[in-house]
Formats: C-alpha cells, structure tokens, sequence
C-alpha cells in the first residue's frame, strides 16, 4: 500500500486533534483511504509547549517550509492571514494537496489559492472553514451539483451562538459567556473576530461562491456583529417568543446575490430557534430539492479535526489509483448485532386490575428479568371494565431479549388484562 506524507501546521485546539486522529487510527484511515497516511511532523512555534494532547516529541519541528517540501498533503491549521497564506501557496505549488480550517484566509484569497491548486494539479479542500464538522461544503459542491440553490441560511459561529444562547436561557452577562466560549475552544484566537461577526461574513463569502458558483469575498458580505445586542435586546425578543441568533444568509434575488450577516430576530418555533450552546445549523434552499437542513458542531478542536480528517482521506482516494470507491469495510469486519442484542429504553402500556399488590406483581417481575424501571404511572381507572387501571412503564435501558421475556412474563399475570403497547424511546 503506498504511503502518503502528511505534514501539519500548527498543533493549538484543532491540530492537536488531527494529530491525535492521524496516530490513533492510522489503520482504519488507510483503509478507507487506500493508502498509510503517515504524520511526517509538526510544524509549531515553541516545540516545548504544552498541548491539550501526549504526541511523540520527534514530530515537531519550528522548520514548516522543510516539512511542506516533502509532503504529499499539507494540513494548515494555523489560522490567521500569514504566514498560513505563504505556507498553503509553497504546498500548492510544489504540487501537494492542502486541507485547512482558515475561512478567514479563504475569505480573501480562496479563489486565487483555488486557481494555484488547479494549475499545480493540487487539491485544495477546506469543508472544516464553514460551520466546523458539519458536512456543509461538500454537499453544496457535490451533492447538489444537479440542482439550483437559492438561498442559504445558518448559524455559522459556534461562540456567538453560545453567547446569544446562554444570555437567553440564563440571562448571563456576555463578557463571562465570551471566557467560557474561549475556554471551551470555540472562539477565534481573537475573538472579535466571532464578536464582530467577522468569522461568520468569512464563511457566508465562502458558503455564496461554492452555492452561486461565482467568487465572492469578504467586501461582498454586509457585515454586523453581536456586540451591540443587550441583555434587555434579548429579553425583549424573548418576552415576544422570538429569540436573537446571529445569522448569515446568501440568497438569489432577481438583481444578484446577496451576502449578509446580521443578529436576526427569529420565531421560537423557527427550528433555527433550537439551536443551542455552540451548535451551527444551516438551511440550503434549492430548485428542486426543496428546503434541507444541516446540523452539528459547528466549533471546537475535535469536531472540526473530523472535518480535517473526511477532507484528507479524499485528498488520499484521489491520489491512489486502487483507493476503494465506496467507503464502506468488508462484510463482516464488524459484528452485525441481532434484534435482541440492542439494549434500549421502553415505555409499556398494560389494562391491568384495579386491586392491591399488582403493582408489587408487576414490579418484582421486570425485576426478576434485570429490567429496571424509570417511572410508573397509574394513569386512568376505567370503572366501565369492571375496575381497570392502565399502567404505563418507562425503563432504562435493557436489552431486547429482558425486554420480551418481562412482557411475556407481565402478559400471563392474571392481573393483567391487556398488554396494550410496547415502543422503543430515543432521546430521553
Ligand atoms: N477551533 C475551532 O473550533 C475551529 C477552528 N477553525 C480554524 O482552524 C484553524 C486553527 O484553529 P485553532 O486550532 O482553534 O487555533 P489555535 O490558536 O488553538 O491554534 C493555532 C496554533 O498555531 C500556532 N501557530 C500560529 N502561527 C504559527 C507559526 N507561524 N508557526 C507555527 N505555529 C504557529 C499557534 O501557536 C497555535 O498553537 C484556524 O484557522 C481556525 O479559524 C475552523 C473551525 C473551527
Ligand atoms: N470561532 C469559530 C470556530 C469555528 O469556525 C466559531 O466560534 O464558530
Ligand atoms: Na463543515
């Protein structure tokens, strides 16, 4: 199997992650990809500092021209204008694929770096730039290459969605959200840029060329951050059951295209509205697909390193000649479970008689069979049946298997009178 050299720039929040992803699973990448992806170094400025994860010290080095000069694939997770733009330029036109995060750099420079790509018969591919792990570029591109999108609208910056929606659900003060946005690894390593709404005008540039198919940067996109909305902004929009979110939006409109981002007002019930903590959600309106909705983490070192990662194992295919088409395994590298192996919760409904000591009955039977329950409620009495009850059971978690042989066991009691429902709960 050949063996790809991939050099990363850059070991903060994101690159810490692709590092870690690139040594732990170098085996079933390769599989996937058709060939070793093999970590060559670590570009970074200081190689005795001290990184969110364990990597062998030999990797790093301070020298990133030197380890460009002998990679197949380039992973900029820098960030910033330079050096990254000067280093993604020397990978391109030396003929290596680059993958990055830096929707500020494409935001500017993305179709003249495109342009180096294709002459130098490089890929260039960056689906981590817009709304972090959420496959959003990849399917505009590629998915919806048959139809004609309209309209897109999202929520495209992690941190000042956490901000808007910790100051709506706890009436926090937006200075302490911002340090715990900063915290968690969410915001800009300046943060204005998420604040001002600089980060989101980066990717609404980005999100318009790929969905117009036209090049649009950053002095295309009206841009209004979130620092003049006030607490009593939001208490307001929530006392009218609307809710602040900063939104970008690029649309279709009979004279052109237009790019905004702007703090919008929207219906609670709006499903933008549910977009919680540092989550991105973005609506793709399209001829004749009709609307769709994508939703995720749109921020934050390991989410965005699965971004990194699905980019650079299609950098691979394309570089080998025997990469496996579909990115499934072989039949039966992973054990197919059977029905009654699932363990999941369940909310049984039985017609029971209204006496005492059926519900101890019931209760020591779900026992007997490990099945535990969550809750229990007599709901109705239904004296036309000669003194009913209806029970509804939630449990926890509990294989199939529990799960029949208990109601099987329930349905013989003679208190029982009906097993009326059995259904499966997600989500709870
Ligand atoms: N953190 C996130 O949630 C997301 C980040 N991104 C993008 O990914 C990129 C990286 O982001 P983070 O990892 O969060 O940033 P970070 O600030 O945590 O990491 C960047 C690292 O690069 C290093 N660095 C900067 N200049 C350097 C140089 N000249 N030579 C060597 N090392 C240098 C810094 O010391 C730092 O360790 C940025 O472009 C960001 O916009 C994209 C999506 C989400
Ligand atoms: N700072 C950005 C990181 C991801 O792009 C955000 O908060 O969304
Ligand atoms: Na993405």
């Amino acid at each position: 199997m050949k063996t790809l050299k991939v050099a990363l720039l850059g070991c903060g929040n994101v690159g810490a992650q692709v590092a870690r992803i690139l040594l732990e699973d170098a085996s079933e990448l390769a599989a996937r990809a058709g060939a070793k992806l093999e970590l060559s170094g670590i570009a970074v400025r200081n190689i005795e500092a001290k990184r969110d994860v364990e990597l062998p010290r030999e990797l790093f080095t301070t020298d990133a021209l030197a380890l460009i000069a002998d990679a197949d694939v380039v992973i900029e997770l820098l960030g910033g204008m330079e050096p990254a733009g000067e280093l993604i330029s020397a990978a391109l036109a030396s003929g290596a694929s680059v993958v990055t995060g830096n929707k500020a750099l494409l935001a500017v420079r993305g179709a003249e770096l495109g342009a180096l790509a294709a002459a130098n018969g490089a890929q260039l591919r960056y689906e981590a730039a817009v709304a972090g792990a959420i496959p959003i570029l990849r399917p505009i591109t590629d998915s919806l290459s048959g139809d004609r999108i309209t309209k897109v609208m999202g929520i495209v910056n992690g941190t000042t969605n956490f901000i808007l929606d910790a100051m709506d659900t706890t009436g926090a003060q937006f200075a302490d959200v911002l340090a715990e946005a900063q915290a968690l690894g969410y915001a800009e390593a300046d943060p204005t840029a998420d604040v001002e709404g600089h980060d989101a005008a980066a990717k609404a540039a980005i999100l318009a060329s790929l969905a117009f198919h036209t090049d649009f940067d950053l002095a295309d996109v009206h841009c209004e951050g979130i620092s003049s909305v006030s607490a009593a902004d939001v208490a307001a929009a929530a006392d009218a059951g609307m809710v602040i979110k900063l939104l970008a939006i690029a649309e279709r409109l009979e004279a052109g295209i237009a790019v905004r981002v702007h703090p919008t007002l929207l219906p609670r019930k709006h499903p933008l509205a549910s977009v919680h903590g540092a989550y991105n959600a973005v609506f793709v309106e399209a001829e004749n697909a009709g609307e769709l909705m994508f939703y995720g983490a749109g921020a934050g070192g390991a989410p965005t390193a699965s971004a990194i990662m699905g980019d650079t194992v299609a950098i691979a295919r394309r570089l080998v000649a025997d990469a496996p088409v579909i990115a499934s395994g072989v039949r039966g590298s992973q054990p197919a479970l059977r029905f009654d192996q699932i363990a999941t919760s369940y909310w049984i409904s039985l017609r029971v008689a209204d006496e005492s000591g059926v519900l101890s009955r019931i209760a020591a039977l779900f026992a007997e069979h490990g099945v535990s329950i969550e809750l229990l409620r007599q709901s109705v009495v239904d004296s036309a049946d000669g003194g009913s009850a209806l029970l509804r059971i939630v449990t926890h978690k509990s294989t199939e298997a529990a799960l029949a042989a208990t109601v099987a066991a329930v349905g013989k009691l003679d208190v029982v009178k009906e097993v009326t429902s059995v259904l499966r709960v997600e989500g709870n």
